[in-house]
C-alpha cells in the first residue's frame, strides 16, 4: 500500500491518539487536530490524501468541515467518524462528498480495510491522471479557431447541439477532424464526466462489429469465450461515436435504429432486452444519399441521422488556417522532441498555404511531425517538407516555361490566401463566385 498523508480531526484526545498510532504503524504520515479551524489551516499548508473527520467536533459539525477540506484538497478522501450512527447522517455525509463512514467503536480490521480501499482509489486516480498527461503529450491541442465561415459555423453548431441529446451526423473527408469534433461535442455536453467511446465501423467483420456495439454472451459464436458487454453498455450515460457509419452492415443498421428509437438492445446470443442511455454521434465521409439510393443504407436510419448535420470543410477550403494550425503542431512536436523552432521560412509558409492537403489535418500533422524530427532548430524551411508539397507549390514567376493553367492556379491560390472572403477573392480576380467555385473545384483548392 502506498504511504498516505492523513489528517485526523477529532475532539476526543484518545481517538486522535489511537488513530495516529494505527496509521503511523502502517507507514502513513499523520497530522491530528481537534477542531475545524486547525484542520483548515493544515489543509491550506499541505496536501492530504485521506482525512478521518469526527461528525461532532464540540459545537461544530464535521459535515460542514467536509466542504472546506474538499475545497482545499479536491482529491482528498474523507471518512466520517461518528458515535451516533444513522442512515440519514451517513447519506448526508456521502452527499457532501465523503468517501466512507465509520461508526464508533470501530475495530482495527475496519480501519485497515477502509484505508486499503481508499489507498487503492488514490493510486488509481494518480495512474489515471498520469495516463491523461501521457495522452495530452501524444496529441496536439485541438485548435478550432478559423477565419472561414464554414468552419466557424461547424464549431458554433457543434457547441449548440452539444447541450442537447440530439443525434448528430458529422460529414467531411478523411482527416478533417470528425473524431476530434465528436469528442469535443461530448466534452461540451452534460455527459462530459461519463464515458466517450469510438467504434470504427469498417474496421471489423459484421459479427465482431455487432458484438463490439452490443456485446455477446459466452458461446454465442466461435471465439466468444466469455460474456462481453458492448460499447453501448460501457458508455452508459455518455456518448458513442460511430465513425464511417456508411460502412455499417444492413443487419446492424436495423439494430442501431431500434437502439436510437427505443434505447433497447440485446447482446448476441441473449434474449434479455437491455436498455442504455447513450448519445450517438455518427460520422461519414461518403455520400449517404447515394448509399440509400443503392439500397446499402436504410432510409429510415438515414432520416434519423439526417436531423443535424455538421459539415467539416477540407483544409484546401481554408488555406489561411493552415499556418496557425501548423504552428501549433510545430510547437507541440518541438516540445515533445526537446527542440526549439520559431516558425517557418517565407517559402515554407507559401508551400503550406498553397498545397491542397488531400489528407487534410491528419496530413498536416504528419508533415509537421516529420519536419520537427528531421530539423534541428530555428525555422522550418521547404527542405524539411516532403517533395510532394514542394513540387506542387514551387514559386511561379510570369515568363517561366510553364502552362497557363499553372499560372492561373497559383494566382487563384494566392488571391484566396490573402482575401478575407470568397466574394473578395472573386472581386479581385474579376470573376463571379460561381466561376471561382468551378475553378477551385478544377484545381482542387
Ligand atoms: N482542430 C484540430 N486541431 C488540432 N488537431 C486536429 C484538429 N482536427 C484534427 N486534428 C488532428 O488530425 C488528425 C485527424 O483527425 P480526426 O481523426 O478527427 O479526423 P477524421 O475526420 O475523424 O478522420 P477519419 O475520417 O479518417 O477517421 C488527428 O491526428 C487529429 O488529432
Amino acid at each position: 500500500m502506498q504511504s498516505l498523508n492523513v489528517l485526523i480531526v477529532d475532539d476526543e484526545a484518545n481517538i486522535r491518539k489511537t488513530l495516529t498510532v494505527f496509521m503511523e504503524s502502517r507507514g502513513h504520515r499523520v497530522k491530528a487536530v481537534s477542531n475545524s479551524r486547525d484542520a483548515c489551516a493544515e489543509a491550506e499548508q499541505q496536501v492530504f490524501d485521506l482525512a478521518f473527520v469526527d461528525i461532532r467536533l464540540g459545537i461544530e459539525s464535521g459535515l460542514d468541515l467536509e466542504r472546506s477540506l474538499l475545497n482545499a484538497c479536491p482529491w482528498i478522501k474523507i471518512v466520517i467518524i461518528t458515535a451516533y450512527a444513522s442512515i440519514e447522517t451517513a447519506v448526508e455525509a456521502m452527499k457532501r462528498g465523503a468517501s466512507d463512514y465509520l461508526a464508533k467503536p470501530f475495530t482495527p480490521d475496519q480501519l485497515e480495510s477502509i484505508t486499503a480501499r481508499l489507498a487503492e482509489v488514490c493510486a488509481m486516480e494518480m495512474r489515471i491522471a498520469s495516463l491523461q498527461e501521457d495522452l495530452n503529450r501524444m496529441h496536439p491541442e485541438v485548435y478550432f479557431t478559423s477565419r472561414y465561415p464554414s468552419m466557424q459555423r461547424a464549431i458554433e453548431l457543434s457547441r449548440q447541439v452539444a447541450l442537447s441529446d440530439a443525434l448528430v451526423l458529422l460529414r467531411g473527408p478523411s482527416g478533417t477532424g470528425k473524431t476530434v469534433l465528436a469528442r469535443s461535442i461530448h466534452n461540451w455536453s452534460q455527459r462530459k464526466e461519463e464515458p466517450f467511446g469510438v467504434v470504427s465501423c469498417p474496421s471489423l467483420s459484421t459479427e465482431l462489429l455487432e458484438s463490439e456495439l452490443f456485446g455477446h454472451v459466452k458461446g454465442s459464436f466461435p471465439g466468444a469465450v466469455r460474456d462481453k458487454p458492448g460499447r453501448v453498455t460501457l458508455c452508459e450515460g455518455g456518448s458513442l461515436f460511430l465513425d464511417e457509419i456508411g460502412d455499417l452492415p444492413l443487419s446492424i443498421q436495423a439494430k442501431l435504429l431500434r437502439f436510437i428509437q427505443d434505447r433497447e438492445y440485446e447482446r448476441i446470443g441473449d434474449h434479455q432486452t437491455r436498455k442504455a442511455d447513450v448519445r450517438i454521434i455518427a460520422a461519414t465521409n461518403t455520400n449517404l444519399d447515394l448509399a440509400v439510393r443503392e439500397g446499402e443504407f436504410r432510409e429510415d436510419l438515414f432520416y434519423r441521422l439526417n436531423g443535424i448535420q455538421i459539415d467539416l470543410p477540407t483544409l484546401a477550403e481554408r488555406p489561411n488556417d493552415v499556418e496557425q494550425l501548423a504552428l501549433n503542431m510545430l510547437q507541440f512536436f518541438a516540445a515533445q522532441n526537446l527542440k526549439n523552432f520559431d516558425g517557418f521560412t517565407e517559402e515554407a509558409r507559401t508551400a503550406l498555404r498553397t498545397y491542397s492537403w488531400p489528407g487534410n489535418i491528419r496530413e498536416l500533422r504528419n508533415v509537421m511531425e516529420r519536419a520537427v524530427i528531421l530539423g534541428k532548430n530555428g525555422q522550418i524551411g521547404i527542405e524539411l517538407l516532403p517533395d510532394s508539397i514542394v513540387a506542387k507549390t514551387h514559386p511561379v514567376t510570369l515568363g517561366d516555361p510553364i502552362t497557363l493553367d499553372l499560372i492561373e492556379e497559383t494566382h487563384i491560390r494566392r488571391i484566396l490566401a490573402s482575401s478575407k472572403s470568397l466574394q473578395e477573392a472573386a472581386d479581385i480576380l474579376g470573376i463571379d463566385q460561381a466561376t471561382l467555385w468551378r475553378k477551385r473545384k478544377q484545381y482542387g483548392i
